[in-house]
């Protein structure tokens, strides 16, 4: 049985891994025939570790690259040892303390300032209640009045005690929680669906040597996986038994062609791939893309309710910033600093940051452009930010460090410009019917029976995840198995001989 994995990020390892372990030649058919077509030349796709190559000398020297420099995901959300990719780790030998770091599990990490160069102060969970209680009220508003308006517009008139949308506080939060976990601008997100997707509870963590660690052993078969129907099992398997995936690179699907009997795959190159099935786990901003250089085209064009999902569903942004300074000139206890500051794009431009160095020792800050903020730094020259963070750390940190003046070695993400990405993560977008039904119908079934849908935009609990992305690969995989290849091959090839022999006499 052929099947072709469309990208090698975390669903197509995913789906790729799955097929591999779990594939039974009696049961699902005949053996397993698997491409995987990759159209960059890395896996991880939006997960993403630099590598020495692509960080340059600098960064090797500083022996920085140790630190978890993630470009895209960082976290495992809400780790517990029912999460996925805990599993993952967990085979891999890992634990907190132990190859995963904890970051901020209540507010008193974060030292916030509001523009006072005197003090820098620990936010209270308090005031984040605030926030939240806010964002609810915003959402039963809505859902009172029966009608969708953005969660920015929803807020308007809200007030409690001393925050309300347009304070420097709320807006801080507004960027780093509401438009940070989606992807997309308070303007733009449904007050009615932006949040109706799960969330695993557990901590914070990041990968000590980045996220790279995951999509390795996908990769290389250092993890082995069930197929999920029930809870998800990974074992780690010795160095000599290993299973990898094979994946073909420098191979952008252009054309998708899908009939009763096959699927046809072309590429840019013009190389030509036939399979039983086809499991597409390009992103939503490529689904979505008409630029030449992104563009898939699907004959016949995919079902309404596919369509629509694609061209209703938000697809946002997020910026990283990596920033590497000769040494640590910043007080280094705290997990993160941010700057209470209000206005578009400001709330969201440079005013949250992880230090780097309270999870590794490295000399590393991290900082974020988030909600309208995102696209607007992606416009910027790195001399441009720099000017932009050197202000703000002004602004943050206390009045007796002096944040240096000569920039620092900088690298940062350009998610929308990325014609393999053409952005960061899925989000509802305001007038979106419903979040989770639009995805499932957009994405839930195949397409003709010969096309499945995987990646974070086709998880309706757990869209714009790691998460969520692998288990939609393990559902690929798994319809791909359901679906009796021999017995639909078979009637396929019996209807097309019957057509044949009946336009015979025409020819
Ligand atoms: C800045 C940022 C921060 C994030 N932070 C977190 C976080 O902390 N935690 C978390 O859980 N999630 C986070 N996410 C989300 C998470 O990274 C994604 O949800 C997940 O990686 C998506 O995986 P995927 O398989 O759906 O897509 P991708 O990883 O994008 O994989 C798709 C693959 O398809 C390839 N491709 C594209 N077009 C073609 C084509 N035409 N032909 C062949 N191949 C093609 C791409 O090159 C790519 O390799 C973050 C994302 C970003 C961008």
């Amino acid at each position: 049985v052929k099947v072709i994995v469309v990208g090698a990020g975390t669903s197509g390892l995913a789906a790729a891994r799955t097929l591999i372990d779990t594939w039974d030649a009696t049961a699902n058919g005949g053996p397993l025939e698997l491409t995987v077509l990759e159209a960059g030349t890395r896996i991880g796709g939006r997960v993403w570790t630099l590598n020495a190559d692509e960080a340059g000398a600098a960064w090797t020297t500083a022996g920085a690259l140790g630190a978890p420099t993630d470009m895209g995901a960082s976290w495992i959300h809400g780790s517990n040892l029912s999460h996925p990719i805990t599993k993952i780790a967990t085979a891999l030998g890992l634990a907190e303390g132990a190859g995963l770091v904890r970051t901020r599990n209540s507010l008193a990490e974060l030292q916030l300032c509001s523009g006072q160069t005197s003090s820098c102060p620990s936010v209270s969970d308090d005031k984040y209640t605030v926030y939240q209680s806010l964002i609810a009220q915003a959402q039963r508003d809505a859902e009172a009045a029966n009608s969708d308006k953005s969660l920015w517009e929803a807020l308007s008139g809200l007030s409690e005690l001393d925050q309300s949308r347009s304070s420097d506080l709320f807006q801080f939060h507004l960027a780093s929680s509401a438009e940070f976990n989606t992807a997309g601008p308070a303007s733009e997100l449904s007050a009615l669906f932006y949040n109706d997707d799960s969330k695993y509870k557990g901590s914070e963590l990041v990968w000590a040597q980045g996220y790279k660690t995951m999509y390795e052993a996908l990769q290389s078969g250092a993890v082995r996986v069930t197929d999920g129907s029930s809870p998800l099992q990974v074992t780690a398997v010795e160095a000599g038994s290993r299973n990898p995936i094979s994946v073909t690179y420098n191979k952008r699907v252009r054309d998708v062609s899908y009939n009763s009997a096959e699927v046809v795959l072309t590429t840019e190159d013009n190389a030509v791939y036939r399979a039983d099935y086809a499991i597409i786990t390009v992103p939503l901003g490529v689904l979505k893309s008409s630029d030449a250089s992104s563009q898939v085209t699907f004959s016949p064009a995919l079902p309404p309710a596919t369509a629509n999902g694609i061209a209703q569903l938000g697809f946002g942004n997020v910026v990283k910033v990596a920033l590497l300074f000769p040494s640590a000139w910043w007080p280094t206890g705290a997990h993160y600093y941010g700057l209470a500051q209000a206005g578009e794009p400001d709330r969201g431009l440079f005013t949250y940051y992880l230090n780097v160095h309270a999870l590794s020792t490295k000399p590393v800050l991290m900082t974020f452009a988030l909600g309208g903020a995102a696209d607007v730094a992606e416009g910027m020259t790195n001399a441009e930010m720099w000017t932009k963070i050197r202000a703000n750390l002004v602004k943050i940190m206390p009045s007796d460090v002096t944040v240096p003046t000569t920039a620092p070695e900088i690298i940062r993400s350009n998610w929308r410009a990325n014609p393999l990405a053409k952005g960061a993560y899925t989000f509802v977008k305001v007038g979106t019917p419903n979040g989770k039904a639009t995805i499932t119908s957009a994405f839930g079934g195949s397409v003709g029976g010969r096309l499945f849908f995987a990646g974070e935009h086709t998880s309706a609990l757990y869209r714009g995840t790691v998460h969520g992305a692998f288990q939609s690969g393990q559902e690929a995989a798994r319809a791909v198995k359901a679906s009796r290849p021999t017995q639909v091959a078979a009637r396929a090839v019996k209807a097309e001989k019957r057509l044949d022999a009946r336009l015979v006499p025409f020819l």
